[in-house]
């Protein structure tokens, strides 16, 4: 039940349900470094609300390789001050709306990647806590037919693939080669580019044991990146999306007059890289996709991992070769 909180002192300019602490628990690290420096405090202030900001009681998280690339210290120069709580993926139910907040009401359930920009200033308390405070625009609600944890683990993935895919002018008729096809992101640029772009073609790589997965996906060309090299085909494509880090390689695949969407590493043109901008109107637009099961939300069966193995989570998401996406429920 929602009732005006004993605990303001003032008439709250929010609605809230009354039993939100001051403290819980969330994963923090102080220093830069390895999965070493993450450790689990339950001292944590539950992050105060901005007027534009909903607080969510997170059930679920996931990992993205930038909160690995974040802790080593990779974005030092334009990160929140430290100590960090890491995580960008949450799924949860709002339990607190700022004054602001136009739409989402105490109650809802919601998901999404919580920075706008992944690197330009992330929020110094992120999603890998029992509560995060997350900006109305960058949230939606979850899609009617999948849980907490596979919510989880679409917002950044499925907004870099729809960005990318966007950014490179990808069309109907059109085809396109996926470089890590089996990963978070490819894995949603492959559905995607088949089921909400129109693609007349698509390629991907993969390692030998994840080719039947890319086939699952509807991959038309499966290309097993240990036994052959994509560049040495003699087809060349329309778009290639490179979520690998290629480097020249990915240029040699693609049509002359084409697009080479560069996630990470060098960029060799007419290859262009971007950054991710987190919005929750992405994910309104592609609910559709979700709740038909069009597009479907992929999660690693090494997972999901329970708050408490945080760290292996990320011991394993940082071998590189996670199938979808590295999911933590129940937290
Ligand atoms: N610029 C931006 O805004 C963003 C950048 N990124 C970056 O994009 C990259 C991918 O992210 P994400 O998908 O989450 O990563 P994942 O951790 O999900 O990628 C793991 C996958 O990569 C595949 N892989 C690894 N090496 C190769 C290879 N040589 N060829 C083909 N597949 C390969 C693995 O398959 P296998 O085991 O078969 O090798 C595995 O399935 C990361 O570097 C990430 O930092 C991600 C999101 C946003
Ligand atoms: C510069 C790419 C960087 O940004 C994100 C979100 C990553 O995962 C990266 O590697």
């Amino acid at each position: 039940c929602v009732r005006i909180s004993a605990m303001s002192q003032t008439a709250p300019a929010s609605a809230e349900i009354s039993t939100i602490p001051t403290e819980m628990k969330a994963w923090v690290y102080e220093e830069y470094g390895g999965v070493d420096v993450l450790k689990i405090d339950s001292n944590v202030k539950v992050p105060e609300l901005k007027d534009d900001q909903v607080l969510i009681k997170v059930a679920a998280a996931a990992l993205n390789p930038v909160d690995f690339k974040r802790r080593l210290g990779k974005f030092k120069a334009s990160d929140s001050p430290l100590p960090t709580v890491p995580g960008y993926d949450v799924a949860g139910v709002v339990v607190k709306v700022g004054s602001e907040v136009k739409e989402l009401k105490v109650g809802d359930e919601v998901y999404g990647d919580i920075h706008e920009k992944a690197l330009d200033g992330p929020k110094q308390s992120g999603s890998l806590a029992e509560y995060t405070a997350v900006e109305e625009k960058l949230l939606a609600l979850k899609p009617k037919n999948l849980d907490f944890a596979q919510a989880a683990g679409l917002p950044l993935a499925v907004e870099t693939a729809y960005e990318g895919l966007e950014k490179a002018g990808f069309s109907s008729g059109k085809s396109i080669l996926v470089l890590g096809g089996a990963g978070g992101v490819g894995s949603l640029v492959i559905q995607l580019a088949k089921q909400v772009f129109g693609a007349s073609r698509v390629a991907a790589t993969a390692s030998t044991g994840k080719i039947e997965f890319l086939k699952s996906l509807g991959v038309d060309l499966a290309i097993d990146y240990t036994k052959e090299k994509f560049e040495d085909l003699p087809e060349k494509f329309d778009v290639v999306y490179d979520a690998v880090g290629e480097g020249e390689r990915n240029v040699k695949a693609v049509k002359e007059g084409g697009s080479v969407v560069v996630l990470t590493g060098a960029v060799t043109p007419p290859g262009f890289r971007f950054v991710v901008t987190s919005n929750g109107e992405v994910l309104k637009k592609l609910n559709p996709y979700l709740e038909s099961g069009k597009v479907k939300s992929l999660i690693d069966p090494k997972g999901p991992f329970p708050f408490d193995k945080v760290d292996e989570a990320f011991t394993y998401l940082e071998t590189n070769r996670a199938t979808g996406k590295v999911v933590i429920h129940p937290i």
